[in-house]
Order: structure tokens, then sequence, then C-alpha cells
């Protein structure tokens, strides 16, 4: 086989945790194998990308997202759904075990959707196992095919075939999980308060977003988080609690660590950016369970952050057929919960983040690739960009403003609540292990061309399939 020649990137800055630097990177057989300033062209066939004023973040690992394939392609596929999330910055990502159909609950199920993300998936991913009662007796199947780990529902998952753990079944799946050393993530709403609540607005006809909100609040969070950290401690099984709405949830799991228990935190861009306000005004788009919360909780949220609280964002992509968004009597209590976030989670923190609050570049790189890597055991392979780790880089071009128009998003169904929303910060190519799997237009004036080693013309050409991270 001839030689590629090697890719080199000149004059970008480079983003880690511990500090971002001006840095060549030579990039050989898909890893980075040099980093230095000025390095030197080794060779005639190497291919060079001028990223001089660029930033160079590790390319996102989201280990939230919903894709529905199988069975429910018509709201969201593998094709469609990695391409969003290429066009995001993301290279590897964490499917969830429900939404598509069946549900990845024992084995057969799993190689059904791993079968599918081989054949179609533009970036590397991982896949949850689920857990749901009755089906400890598969988890440790499911943990011998790869599962990332098990993910559990304490309410209602608004599919009938993902049924919520209850106490007992989640404490025998964590009691298996904790043997096995794999993460149950949680997500933690208490079914017995939002089912109360919920029932109780619907039989005054209150159907309105801040009734929405108001029948799912923090403490319904607070109360499922209780539980699944006794049972946590119980067992000692390593958890990880998913989609934090609220400060006061990220501080609770913070307490639950420093007393021991092996627990980490996800939230979302939507929560760090959007408020019941939102739901108000852009209705069902704007749905997701948690429900978006008042301006105070978004603040109080980014305070965490900063303080090194929260440990992930994961996008949580959660779509559906634009129909399921809206009710004809405007019940919002009927419509999908979901927001499609896949490709715009780089962009939010970074507008919402970085330009407006000022909030470290090295915080959103921990929370978007470093931190996930470690927890889920990528790092240091992936999550970092340092000698010796794959080559998933997103070149971001930090300062320009621009609008996000619908015909921008890249998802089957191309609805998002930040559609019309200005950001900073363009993502300019996104890079997994060193071969291009989304890049702008605007790049091509970026390149130069040695030899014969050549980027191709279209984005989203497939170059490698994804790769069981
Ligand atoms: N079923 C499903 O995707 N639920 C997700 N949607 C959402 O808004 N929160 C979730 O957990
Ligand atoms: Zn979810």
């Amino acid at each position: 086989m001839r030689d590629e020649g090697d890719l080199v990137i000149r004059g970008g800055t480079v983003v880690s945790p511990e500090g971002t630097r001006r840095t060549d990177l030579r990039i050989r057989h898909g890893t980075v194998v040099a980093m230095e300033s000025q390095l030197t062209q080794a060779s005639t066939l190497d291919r060079e990308i001028d990223a001089t004023g660029l930033y160079i973040f590790p390319g996102l690992i989201d280990a939230h997202v919903h894709l529905n394939e199988p069975g429910r392609a018509d709201w969201e596929g593998f094709t469609t759904g990695t391409m969003s999330l290429a066009a995001g910055g993301v290279t590897t990502f964490f499917d969830m075990p429900l939404n598509s159909t069946p549900p990845v609950t024992d084995r057969s199920h799993f190689e059904e959707k791993r079968k599918v993300a081989e054949a179609k998936s533009f970036i590397d991913y991982g896949l949850w196992g689920g857990l749901i009662p009755g089906n400890t007796e598969e988890l440790t199947e499911l943990s011998q095919c790869g599962a990332i780990g098990f993910k559990a529902f304490m309410t209602d998952a608004g599919t009938d075939d993902f049924p919520a753990v209850d106490n007992d079944s989640l404490w025998a799946g964590m009691d298996i999980a904790a043997r096995l050393g794999a993460v149950v993530a949680v997500h933690a709403e208490s079914s017995w308060i939002t089912r109360r609540l919920t029932e109780s607005f619907l039989s005054q006809g209150r159907v309105s977003a801040r009734d929405y909100e108001a029948s799912r609040p923090v403490v319904s969070e607070l109360e499922a988080v209780e539980r699944a950290l006794a049972i946590a401690r119980l067992t000692g099984c390593r958890l990880h609690v998913v989609h934090a709405s609220s400060a006061d949830v990220v501080r609770r799991i913070r307490a639950a660590r420093e007393a021991g228990v092996d627990v980490s935190v996800e939230t979302c861009p939507h929560y760090l950016s959007l408020t019941v306000a939102d739901l108000e005004e852009l209705g069902g788009v704007a749905k997701c369970a948690p429900p978006l919360r008042g301006r105070d909780e978004v603040e109080a949220l980014w305070q965490a952050v900063r303080a090194g609280l929260v440990d992930t964002v994961g996008s949580d992509h959660s779509p559906c057929p634009p129909s399921m968004k809206e009710d004809p009597e405007g019940n919002l209590f009927r419509v999908w919960g979901g927001i499609s976030g896949a490709q715009t989670a780089l962009n939010v923190l970074l507008e919402e983040g970085y330009h407006r609050r000022g909030v470290p570049l090295e915080t959103l790189t921990a929370l978007t690739a470093t931190n996930p890597a470690k927890r889920f055991g990528l790092y240091p392979r992936k999550g970092t960009i340092a000698p010796g780790s794959d080559a998933d880089l997103v070149l971001v071009e930090l300062g320009t403003p621009w609008a996000l128009r619908r015909e921008d998003l890249y998802y089957r169904h191309p609805h998002s609540p930040f559609i019309g929303r200005t950001f900073r910060g363009k993502i300019l190519a996104t890079l997994l292990r060193g071969k291009p799997v989304y890049w702008d237009p605007s790049l091509n004036k970026l390149m130069r061309e040695f030899g014969s080693g050549r980027f191709p013309d279209k984005p989203f050409g497939r170059f490698v399939a994804g790769q069981h991270g």
C-alpha cells in the first residue's frame, strides 16, 4: 500500500483542560505523532492545513444521543444523526438504548443496532445497554458485547417499549453493574411526583409551558437522585446522572461524591441557554424532560460549571418528526419531549459560555471531551490532543458571528430551538482519526495540497466506517 504521507496542521491554537497553546500538529495513520512549533514538511506526500488563527479542540464525545434506528429511522437514523454530530464537532458518540426499536436490552438487540451503526456511522460510537425491569439477566452479556454502560429511566421514557425501573429493579441492576464495573446512567426524575402533579394539572386543564415546567419541578429530580445515590452507595455501583437541569441537583451529586460515592453528572446545552420562557414562545420544539427552567437556574448552572462541579455535557439529542412536536389544542403535555441538539452543542457552549460569560475554553473542552473520555474509558486515546492520541479534531474560527438557519441542520427533521440564534464561533472542520468527516466550504481556502494527497471535494465523503469506541 502506498504511504499516504502525513497531515500537518500548522499555526493553530490547541485547547486542552490544562491550557491552550500555539502548536503545529503532525498526524500519521490517524494518530497525532508530534506537536511542536514550526514542524517541517517531511515528505512531498504530506498534506497541510494552514490553521493560523484557528482553535483546535479535541473532537467532542457526546455520551448522550438518541438515534432511532433501527425501527424508528423515520425519526432520525444513523446517517443524518452522525452527519449532524460531525458538523457539530463530535467525533465519538454513545447511542442511548431507547427510542430505536427494539430497545437495546439484550445481546441480539445490541448486535442488531451495532450492525446498523457499523454500516452507516460517519463517526466513532459506543452503544449504551438498557436497564429495565426484568432484564438484569441480560446485563452481563450486554457488557461482554461492549455496552458502554447501562441506562435506566426512573420515570416514564415516553415510549412503551422502555419501561421505567422501580427501586427494586434499579437495585438489582446496579448490583450486577457493580460487579461488572459498569456505569449505570439514570434519567433521574421521580415517577410518583411527576405523575401526581401531571394528573393534577391535567384535571384542571392546565396545559401551558409553565404548567408543564411546574409538573416536573427540581425537587422531583432531587428525590430521584437521592434514591439513585442511596442505591449506588449500597451496591458500590458507578453512577452517572444525566441531564441535570439545576445547580441544586449538581451540588447534591457533588456532595455525595465527596462522601465517597462514585458518581458523575451531566448537563445539556439547552439547560445552559434556554428557559421556560423559550418553551412558552417556541412551543414543542423546546420541550424536554426535565423541562427548561428559569433564568436564575441557567445562571446558577453556569456557576456550577465554572466551579468545576459538572462533569460532562451531552446533547440528549432526542429527535422526532415535526408532527410529534405539535398538538392541535396547544397541550404541551401531549407532544414529544426531546430536543434536537446534536449539531449545536459546541456552538451553544462557545456563545453562552466563552463569549458571554467568560468561561474558559479549557473548561468547555473538559466537559465535552476529556471528562467523558475519562469516565467511559477512552482516555487518553480520545478526549485529548497529545502524541499517541487519535487525531480527532475540531477546527474552530472562534469569533465569527453567524445565525443558525434551518438549512444548516443535517437532522432528518431540521427543527431546533436554536434556529435564528446568533453564535460566535464557526466550526470549519471536523477530523476523525485524521480524516475530514465534515468541513465548511470556506476551508478549501486554507488547504495547501502536496503531491497526490488531497482532500476530497464533498463534505461527508465516507472515508472510514465508524469504529466501536
Ligand atoms: N425518550 C427520550 O428520548 N427522552 C429524552 N427526551 C428528553 O427530553 N429527556 C429525555 O430523557
Ligand atoms: Zn435522554
